[in-house]
């Protein structure tokens, strides 16, 4: 049996990992693959709020997806996770033990993650009732050893999903 692809969107919040992530999956449905979506917010409730925003806990929490992802490559299934996963300290370990990975980077300045704002998160953070948030209290370290790159400020939907779908592509995935 082939090992499946662990497909890795990382990006500030209201960057557009979510909206990314579930097109990918209704691509690679549609192309008759195996798939499972990993999405950081839905996990995080679903295993019972087990996890903070501290750097700790977010390593903690990329650990749990990253098992999560290699139990199920190595069943054939492809995954596709959203996560912020703002330290390369964790994509580092994504790519050393994770066969088949590719990291996504989903591009946007902050200015217009705040302008979106689509949970009120960085309103809260700017007005002190939120602690721990990713690009304003909390570092975000760039990711720079992506495999590729949208810029979702710039490009519509539509033109960042079709630059990731022709990089999948091209890799045979
Ligand atoms: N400080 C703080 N307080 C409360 N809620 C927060 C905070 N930071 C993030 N969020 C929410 O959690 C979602 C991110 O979870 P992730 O597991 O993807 O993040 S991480 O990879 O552990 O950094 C994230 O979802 P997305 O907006 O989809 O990224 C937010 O809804
Ligand atoms: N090129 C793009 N790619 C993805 N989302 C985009 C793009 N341009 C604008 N958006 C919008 O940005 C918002 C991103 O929200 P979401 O996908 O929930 O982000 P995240 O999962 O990173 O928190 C959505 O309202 C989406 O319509």
């Amino acid at each position: 049996m082939r090992i499946g692809n662990t497909i890795w969107l990382v990006g500030l919040s209201a960057s557009g990992k979510s909206t990314l992530a579930e097109k990918i999956v209704r691509y690679m449905v549609d192309s008759g693959k195996k798939v499972q979506l990993i999405d950081g917010d839905i996990m995080r409730e679903e295993i019972g709020g087990m996890f903070g925003y501290t750097r700790e806990e977010r390593i903690k929490a990329a650990n749990i997806y990253r098992a999560m992802a290699r139990l199920l490559n190595n069943n054939g299934i492809n995954v596709v996770i959203a996560a912020i996963s703002p330290y390369e300290e964790i994509r580092r370990k994504n790519r050393e033990r994770i066969e088949n990975y590719i990291e996504i980077n989903v591009n946007c300045p902050i200015e217009e993650c705040i302008k979106r704002d689509p949970k009120g998160l960085y309103m809260k953070a700017l007005t002190g009732r939120e602690k721990h948030v990713i690009g304003i209290d909390e570092e975000y370290e760039f990711p720079e050893n992506s495999n590729i790159e949208v810029n979702t400020k710039e490009e519509s939907i539509d033109e960042s999903y079709l630059k990731i779908i022709n990089y999948l592509k091209q890799s045979n995935i």
